[in-house]
């Protein structure tokens, strides 16, 4: 994969956007931040295995399916990448996500370092943007701070997450999450101005 400097692109082809990073350093809260103060982009939602959170919903943050129903789906050829992930199946419903492209929206998907691979294969021209921490003792205080899940899962999510850190250079450009707002900021002009692209280096901050 590598670093790849934008600018041979037709930007209806960066209309997918993929974000990826470890546990804990803000994913989630970043795709809040979007759906709730940019509602032009469309945020795939994934099909899980895992259990729903306390406010999770479903059908807004995932379809909740047990191990049976993923099956189905991936026998069926219905998720356009999918991964095991600290114990649990997680996938993109793949029809959702090429209507949304066919209509020219700006698609994001928020999906695991095994997910964002997948999708570099199979739809080279996606964008792909790695969200990393300020650092790795903020990215332990963030997951722990989080309270949502047991010692033993954290210490699965922070192992996830050495290897997830250790593949940044895979991908096309890092947004640092200090600040969400200004995270949200960047990936929107990255999502609808191709140009932000060309000036991007893989590494912001
Ligand atoms: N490959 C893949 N990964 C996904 C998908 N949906 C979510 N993930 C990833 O699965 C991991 C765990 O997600 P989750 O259980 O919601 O925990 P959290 O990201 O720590 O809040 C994260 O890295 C997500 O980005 C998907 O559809 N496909
Ligand atoms: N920029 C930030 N500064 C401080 N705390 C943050 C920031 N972004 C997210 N958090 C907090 O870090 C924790 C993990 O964020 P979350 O969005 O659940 O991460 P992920 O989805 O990547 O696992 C949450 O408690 C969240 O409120």
């Amino acid at each position: 994969m590598g670093m790849r400097v934008g600018g041979f692109l037709p930007s209806s082809d960066r209309r997918l956007t993929v974000l990826s990073g470890p546990s804990g350093v803000g994913k989630s809260t970043v795709v809040a931040e979007l759906r709730r103060a940019h509602p032009a982009v469309w945020l795939s939602v994934s099909v899980t295995t895992r259990r729903p959170r306390p406010g999770e919903v479903h059908g807004v943050h995932y379809f909740f399916v047990d191990g049976e129903g993923f099956d189905r789906l991936v026998e069926r050829g219905e998720l356009l990448e999918w991964a095991e992930f600290a114990g649990n199946r997680y996938g993109t419903p793949r029809q959702a996500v090429l209507d949304k492209l066919a209509a020219g929206v700006p698609t994001l998907l928020e999906i695991d370092l095994e997910g964002a691979r997948q999708v570099r294969r199979s739809m080279p021209e996606a964008l792909l943007v790695f969200l990393a921490p300020p650092s790795w003792e903020e990215l332990e205080k963030r997951l722990r701070g989080r309270g949502t899940e047991p010692e033993d899962v954290i210490a699965r999510r922070l192992a996830a997450g050495r290897v997830e850190m250790a593949a940044e250079h895979e991908f096309d450009l890092t947004l640092v999450n200090t600040d969400v707002k200004d995270v949200c900021r960047r990936l929107i002009a990255l999502m609808t101005d191709p140009q932000g692209v060309t000036t991007s280096t893989n590494r912001e901050v």
